[in-house]
């Protein structure tokens, strides 16, 4: 038996204005399982849009609103926040519509890309809608803008290179664990989400010092009695530095992650919550079968 390459993970942000496809995609890529999710994360910031997974690798779609949901104006289209969690993915998809020219909308997003150094792919959406001979020139004109890793036409509708699209994604992920357990995201929906809005509010209070691999582990979630919910859950570093960081001075940033996560899972849930968030260090968790398996995932991804 040949051996096995090892497995690709990795996180990719999805921007563009609004109606190019994003959805579509999307769901042609991850189907009818996570939109449910997705939707009930509506609250997240870099909320989780969907999760491809294969034998082989698997990759965390992020959306980054104040990017393609802009309020008003142009200028509202990227804020800080969004572009520090732009520098943090693994790859960005700037997708764009071949039925639309290349307007103030698409400048602005590809001007912020420029502080971005992951590799970025243009989209190429709706293709079926256009005469093939007029493609060339809408890639040009993308060309001529920026320097894209790959550029690709696709149809989101109808599934045209969309497979090229994510072999090439995954061929340029680096080695990771599965993130995330493929049955487990519909079988414990909100338990998975109380735990992506735990580690939602690490990334965003500690900004770049701790990084998007952290993981967090609800280890107990039960409804009590008077109808308060009982959550513990373990947030697993790397390091001691970065649990240093975590706990903060006299304990006030773990007690700041806790509060505003307390109250998004309240609002999620619908009932009051008790939170109880430790600070577990596993040297390179994320090399370690059984530390993985400890946190659910999954023994054959390595
Ligand atoms: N012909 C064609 N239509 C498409 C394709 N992809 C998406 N559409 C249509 O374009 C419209 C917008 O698609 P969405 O997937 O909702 O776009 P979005 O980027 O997620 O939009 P926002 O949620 O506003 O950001 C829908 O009517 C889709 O059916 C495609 O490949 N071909």
């Amino acid at each position: 038996m040949a051996e096995t390459s090892k497995y690709k993970s990795g996180f990719v942000a999805i921007v563009g204005r609004p109606n190019v496809g994003k959805s579509t995609f999307l769901n042609r890529v991850i189907g009818q399982k996570v939109a449910i999710m997705s939707e009930k994360a509506q609250t997240t910031r870099n909320k989780i849009q969907g999760i491809y997974t294969t034998d082989d690798a698997q990759i965390v779609f992020i959306d980054t609103p104040g990017i393609h949901k802009p309020k008003n104006k142009l200028d509202d289209y990227m804020d800080e926040a969004a572009l520090s969690s732009l520098k943090e993915v693994d790859a960005v998809l700037f997708m764009v519509s071949a039925t639309e020219t290349r307007g103030a909308g698409d400048n602005y997003i590809i001007d912020q890309l420029k502080q971005v150094n992951s590799p970025v792919y243009l989209v190429i959406n709706k293709i079926d809608e256009i005469n093939p001979n007029s493609l060339l020139p809408i890639m040009d004109t993308y060309k001529r803008a920026y320097d894209w890793a790959d550029v690709f036409p696709i149809s989101a509708l109808q599934g045209n290179n969309v497979d090229e699209l994510l072999n090439t994604l995954v061929a340029k992920l680096p080695e990771g664990p599965q993130y995330y357990p493929d049955d487990e995201i519909t079988d414990h929906p909100e338990r998975f989400i109380v735990g992506e809005l735990i580690r939602e509010k690490v990334l965003e209070l500690t900004r770049q010092e701790i990084p998007h691999s952290v993981a967090v582990q609800v280890e107990k979630m039960k409804t009590q009695d008077n109808g308060n919910v009982h959550i513990d859950a373990n947030i697993i570093v790397e390091r001691k530095g970065q649990r240093g960081i975590l706990i903060g001075k006299n304990g006030g940033m773990l007690k700041k992650i806790g509060t505003l996560a307390r109250k998004e899972i309240e609002d999620l849930l619908g009932s009051k919550v008790y939170l109880e968030l430790w600070v577990k260090v596993q040297p390179s968790w994320r090399e370690k079968e059984s530390a993985l398996r400890q946190l659910g995932y999954r023994k054959d991804s390595y």
